[in-house]
C-alpha cells in the first residue's frame, strides 16, 4: 500500500526492457545518437508542429532551465503559492535564472485563477527601475493538488499573460495523468492554448528519469544547447535518456500507464468517500488524492504498513476545517498501483471507522 509519491516507484517492464536494449554497442554521445533524434521526431509529431526538445533527468532541472531562458536575472515568475517551483525546488528556479524572483498566487487546488493573475500583476512591476518585471507564467498541469486545468483555463490564463508579455511556462511532470484524464489531444492543451513551453515528465509516469523540456517555437529554446550543458545536465550516454522517453511514448504506452494511475485514485476515491469521518476538499481529477482523515484511521493505515505523507494545503477551500483529530493527507496513485492495495487500505480506514464509532 504504497501511496507516498509516484516517484517511489520503479519504471514500468517496458521501458525497462529500452533501457537494455539501448545498452547494444558503441553511439555517438551528448544527444548525437539516433535514438535522440527519433525521439525528437516522436515528440514534433505527437504535438504536432516542429518542436525543439531537450531531454534531462530531473524535473526540477527541466524547470530551472525552462524558466531560465524565459525570464532575466531580474524578471519575475509567477506561479502558484502551493507550485513545486516555488516550494521543492530549493531555488532551483532562482538558481538557473541567475536570481529571478519567484511570485506564489494563491487559488484552491493548486490552481491559478485569472482574477488571482490579473490581481498579481496589478500589484507588480509598477516603478522603473525598483520593481522588478513579470517576464513569465508557470501552470502545473496536473496541479500540486492533483487538480486539471481544462483547455478553456489554460486559454485565459495563457491570453492575460500574452496580454502582458509573458513566456508562459508548464510544469508537466504529471502531464500523461492530465492528457489522459481530459482526454484531449497533447497540442490542444499546451501550445494551441498558449504554453510557450512545456517540460513533459515521464519519470513519475513510468520512465526511470527523463523529463523532456519542449520549445513550441524551436527558436526560444536555441539557449538551451548551452544552458543544459553549462548546468551538468547534458547526459554524455544520451542513448539511455532517448530509450525510456521512446518508450514511454511509443504505442501510447504513456497513456496507458497514466489511465491506470488515474482509474485506481478514482478507485480509492470512491472507497474512502464511504468511510465514516472522511473528507474530500477536492474532487479526484488525476492520480493525487488529499482526503481529510481523523487521526485515528490515519495510525491505523500506518500501523498495517500503508505509506503516505501529511499534507499541509495553504489554500483549503473555507468549507473545510482541519480539527485537531484531523489530518489531510497525499495519496498518490501509480502505473503499479493495484486494486488489492486500494481494496485493502479502504477496508482498513472502513475498519477503523467503525471502531471510532464504537467508541
Ligand atoms: C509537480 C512537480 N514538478 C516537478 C517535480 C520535480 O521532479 P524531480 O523530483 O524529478 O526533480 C516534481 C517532483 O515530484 C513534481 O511533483
Ligand atoms: C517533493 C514532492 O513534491 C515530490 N516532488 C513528489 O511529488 O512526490
Amino acid at each position: 500500500m504504497f501511496f507516498a509519491s509516484d516517484n517511489g516507484l520503479g519504471a514500468s517492464d517496458k521501458v525497462m526492457k529500452a533501457i537494455v536494449d539501448a545498452n547494444a554497442g558503441p553511439t555517438l554521445g551528448y544527444g548525437n545518437d539516433e535514438a535522440t533524434k527519433r525521439v525528437e521526431r516522436q515528440i514534433s509529431d505527437l504535438f504536432e508542429r516542429e518542436v525543439g526538445v531537450y531531454m534531462v533527468a530531473t524535473g526540477t532541472a527541466a524547470n530551472g532551465l525552462a524558466l531560465s531562458t524565459l525570464t532575466p536575472p531580474w524578471g519575475i515568475v509567477l506561479c502558484h503559492e502551493e507550485s513545486h517551483v516555488i516550494e521543492d525546488e530549493c531555488c532551483g528556479p532562482e538558481f538557473f535564472t541567475g536570481g529571478a524572483k519567484l511570485v506564489g498566487i494563491a487559488g484552491a487546488g493548486a490552481k491559478i485563477t485569472p482574477d488571482g493573475l490579473n490581481g498579481a500583476l496589478a500589484k507588480l512591476g509598477r516603478r522603473v527601475p525598483h520593481h522588478a518585471p513579470v517576464h513569465a507564467l508557470s501552470l502545473t498541469q496536473s496541479t500540486e493538488l492533483g487538480q486539471l486545468y481544462s483547455i478553456d483555463e489554460v486559454k485565459a490564463l495563457t491570453a492575460i499573460a500574452k496580454a502582458n508579455n509573458l513566456n508562459v511556462h508548464m510544469d508537466g511532470a504529471r502531464f500523461a495523468n492530465a492528457v489522459a484524464a481530459l482526454g484531449c489531444k497533447p497540442a490542444d492543451i499546451t501550445w494551441k492554448a498558449g504554453v510557450d513551453v512545456l517540460c513533459f515528465g515521464s519519470t513519475k509516469g513510468g520512465a526511470l528519469a527523463c523529463e523532456a523540456i519542449i520549445y513550441f517555437d524551436p527558436a526560444k529554446g536555441t539557449e538551451m544547447v548551452r544552458r543544459r550543458m553549462r548546468g551538468g545536465h547534458l547526459l554524455s550516454k544520451h542513448r539511455f535518456l532517448a530509450a525510456q522517453m521512446e518508450a514511454f511514448l511509443g504505442d501510447g504506452h504513456w497513456l496507458d500507464l497514466a489511465g491506470h494511475a488515474n482509474a485506481m485514485a478514482t478507485r480509492l476515491a470512491k472507497g474512502l468517500a464511504a468511510v465514516p469521518g472522511v473528507r474530500f476538499p477536492y474532487s479526484v481529477q488525476s492520480n493525487g488524492l488529499f482526503p481529510i482523515l481523523p487521526k485515528p484511521i490515519e495510525a491505523a493505515l500506518k500501523a498495517e504498513g500503508a505509506v503516505f505523507y501529511p499534507w499541509l494545503d495553504k489554500s483549503l477551500p473555507a468549507a473545510f476545517t482541519i480539527g485537531p483529530n484531523d489530518v489531510m493527507v497525499r495519496l498518490v496513485t501509480s502505473f503499479a498501483t493495484t486494486a488489492d492495495d486500494v481494496d485493502r487500505f479502504v477496508d482498513i480506514a472502513t475498519r477503523a471507522a467503525g471502531l471510532i464509532a464504537a467508541e
